[in-house]
């Protein structure tokens, strides 16, 4: 075993749920190095294409459509492509629940405890721009991290909330089509990827952790439509925190039933509750994780779902009617607000009811009105694709000024390349990475200060 030092409950508790064979089988995975992950965007590329384009040594996650594993010494974030949004690093178990969660495009889908947006980016990507997402973290600090993610992507119908999820259901009601509870929890199965969590368990193990789970599923149920789906997931293997969370849930809300997970190769059943779902180290190639998929029944009485009213176009300043002919991404006016002179364009169908909550952000921030001038924001250009807007600059990956672009350097034109007058969008091989301000034959830097490349 690796520098780890497991408490001796910890393994008994392991050997009772494994059985003495298969306990041997566990702790011989400690032997073994972590795996590292990546998710494609499939906002943004094809899992094919991206395999083509990529130096990084790749080999498919089995269970997982746009998932591969790379070499623990190769450096994916140190990479435009990173930069782009075209992946997510994520454990390969870690990339399961999302997938397990059939979103579709129109769906009102609740990320509750999103941070920092290993789900939540894979839920944004499955809706395709359509219906809404709304990510929520307890932990403020954590949720910016969230925003950041959800940004990269490229996500436009996302809210990010920083709140309890009691408060959420006191707002919303039952309101989502699909749920995910990526609920916090003793992480038993991360300590291989994750010597720390061996430290932080000692503090608060599977006990504290199941009181708030149950508090966090039981404000989940009410917040689901009839009809609707929720996930539930943790990364850790004590029943107190899994299958007995959703016996709690079953019997608290008699209106939900488990829909059981398909098996695949190297997933276990749950124990004492089929249907759900268990990854052990041991047995496939990823960390430890279990997932339960619930659905509330339907109710007799057909629901009255309100169709979202379409708001009233508000007339827009010039100088943003002016910066959004320069693009030809569908954007329905009717859906911009300007609030502080910062410009949003919100999800459809965002209930005025919501406005309340503690938001970090409601929807796509387009840019801020600065004295009369509209500056589009980084998150805008990341919505967008390259031919969605009418000035572009694309370089080779290979070109030097990527790199020095992402720096925040100032950057010459070649003579072939032209002069650029305004706004540009600034892409290699066709990926947008930011705005630049063309004066001629420089353009000035407009990526976002906060994201540069260190
Ligand atoms: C397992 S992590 C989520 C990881 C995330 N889903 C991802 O894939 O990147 C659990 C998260 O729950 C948050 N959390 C803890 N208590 C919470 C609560 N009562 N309501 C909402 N979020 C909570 C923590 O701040 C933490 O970010």
């Amino acid at each position: 075993m690796k520098e780890i030092k497991l408490s001796e409950a910890f393994l008994n508790r392991m050997k009772d749920l494994l059985g003495e064979e298969e306990y041997e089988a566990y702790i011989r995975s400690f032997e073994e190095d972590r795996l590292y992950g990546l998710r494609v965007n499939t906002l943004k590329i094809t899992p094919e294409t991206f395999k083509e384009m990529t130096s990084l040594s790749l080999k498919p996650v089995p269970w997982i459509k746009n998932g591969f594993y790379y070499e623990g010494d190769e450096r994916p974030a140190k990479d435009p492509c990173y930069y782009a949004g075209l992946y997510y690093l994520q454990e390969p178990s870690a990339m399961t629940p999302a997938s397990l969660l059939p979103v579709q495009p129109g769906d009102k889908v609740l990320d509750l405890c999103a941070a920092p947006g290993g789900k939540s980016t894979e839920l944004g990507a499955k809706l395709s721009g359509k219906g809404m997402l709304v990510s929520n973290d307890i932990s403020n600090s954590r949720a910016k991290a969230l925003l950041k993610n959800l940004e990269l992507w490229g996500i436009e119908n996302s809210c990010v909330t920083s709140e309890e999820p009691r408060k959420l259901k006191e707002t919303f009601g039952a309101f989502f089509d699909k749920i995910l509870i990526d609920a916090p929890c003793s992480g038993e199965g991360m300590f291989r990827k994750d010597v720390d969590m061996v430290k932080s368990y000692e503090e608060h193990g599977p006990e504290y952790y199941a009181q708030i789970q149950k508090e966090i599923v039981n404000q989940a149920a009410d917040m689901l439509v009839p009809g609707g789906l929720l996930l539930y997931s943790t990364c850790t293997f004590s029943i107190c925190e899994d299958e007995d969370i959703i016996r709690f849930l079953l019997e608290e809300h008699p209106d939900m039933e488990l829909i059981p997970l398909p098996l695949f190769e190297g997933a276990s059943e749950g124990i004492g509750l089929s249907g759900c779902l268990r990854l052990f180290p041991h047995r496939i190639k990823g960390e430890g994780h279990f997932m339960a998929l619930l659905k509330k029944r339907q109710a007799d009485i057909v629901s009255d779902r309100k169709e979202s009213r379409k708001e009233k176009e508000a007339a827009l300043p010039e100088e943003l009617t002016e910066f959004l002919s320069m693009t030809t991404k569908p954007l329905d006016r009717s859906r911009i607000r300007i609030k502080n002179e910062m410009v949003y364009y919100l999800p459809e169908g965002f209930p005025e009811q919501a406005r309340s909550l503690r938001f970090l952000r409601t929807g796509l921030l387009l840019g801020e009105m600065k004295k009369g001038r509209f500056e589009p924001a980084q998150a805008f250009a990341m919505a967008l694709k390259a031919e969605e807007f009418r000035q572009v600059v694309s370089w080779e990956k290979s070109d030097e000024r990527v790199i020095r672009y992402l720096k925040g350097e100032t950057i010459s034109l070649k003579e072939e390349e032209g002069k650029i007058k305004g706004w540009c969008l600034v892409c290699f091989d066709g990926f947008p990475l930011g705005f630049a301000k063309g004066t001629g034959s420089t353009l000035k830097n407009k990526y976002y200060p906060g994201w540069r490349w260190q």
